[in-house]
């Protein structure tokens, strides 16, 4: 019962400080993304909608059972069903983070790319934190057919890119989510500050090899 409530106390706080560090340098802005963490019972905590993440209250955060129903806290973002999904289809997923991040939303926008795998294997790290990103369709924030999208992927890919929205990567903990999350960030930034130049990205040998040492 102690390390239950402590695991809970911890998660809380955790969301808190990770969500007001990417929002102090960001990665987000006004109410938009939401976190949310997995326990070991397998009830979730999830950030409130309409939130901003610069300035949460653990004591506020949406608390739901492990089967999805909603039992204390504010009312849940509108993407419960989307942080929901992820878990499903990543069992050994323990947080999920989803933002708006400039250059990966600027990236969701870009016609051409391959929807299978959004952006080359730029860097090591990249391919360390990151690994492929699929991009799901269109569909309005909150939509549950957008939650759905992203499970079909989510299967092979801890990180999805929304069309025209944003990122959404889960993680086995709050921080390597939190990580993945900046390292997609600055190589979707350095994607951008490239186009046009001849690129030279890591082979498929160089990839594999981080991909499985
Ligand atoms: O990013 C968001 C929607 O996609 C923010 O929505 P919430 O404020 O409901 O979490
Ligand atoms: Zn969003």
């Amino acid at each position: 019962m102690t390390s239950i409530h402590s695991e809970e106390t911890r998660l809380r706080d955790e969301i808190v400080e990770v969500g007001k560090s990417l929002f102090d340098r960001c990665f987000t802005f006004g109410s938009t993304g939401n976190i949310s963490a997995r326990l070991s019972t397998g009830e979730m905590l999830m950030t409130p909608t309409n939130a901003s993440m610069g300035s949460l209250d653990p004591g506020r955060l949406s608390k739901f059972t492990a089967e999805g129903v909603h039992v204390s806290g504010d009312k849940p973002t509108k993407e419960a069903f989307l942080h929901q999904c992820m878990y499903c289809a990543r069992e050994s997923s323990s947080a999920v983070v989803h933002l708006h991040s400039t250059h990966a939303v600027a990236v969701s926008i870009l016609d051409g790319l391959d929807p299978d795998d959004v952006l080359p294997p730029l860097t090591a790290y990249y391919v360390m934190r990151v690994g492929r990103l699929p991009m799901a369709p269109y569909f309005p924030p909150g939509d549950t057919a957008l939650a759905e999208a992203v499970r079909d992927r989510a299967r092979d890919s801890h990180a999805v890119l929304l069309a025209n929205h944003g990122p959404v990567i889960a993680g086995k903990t709050l921080k390597e989510a939190q990580y993945a999350m900046e390292e997609l960030e600055e190589t979707a930034k350095l994607f951008l500050m490239l186009r046009g130049e001849r690129l030279r990205p890591l082979s498929t040998h160089q990839a594999e090899a981080l991909r499985s040492p």
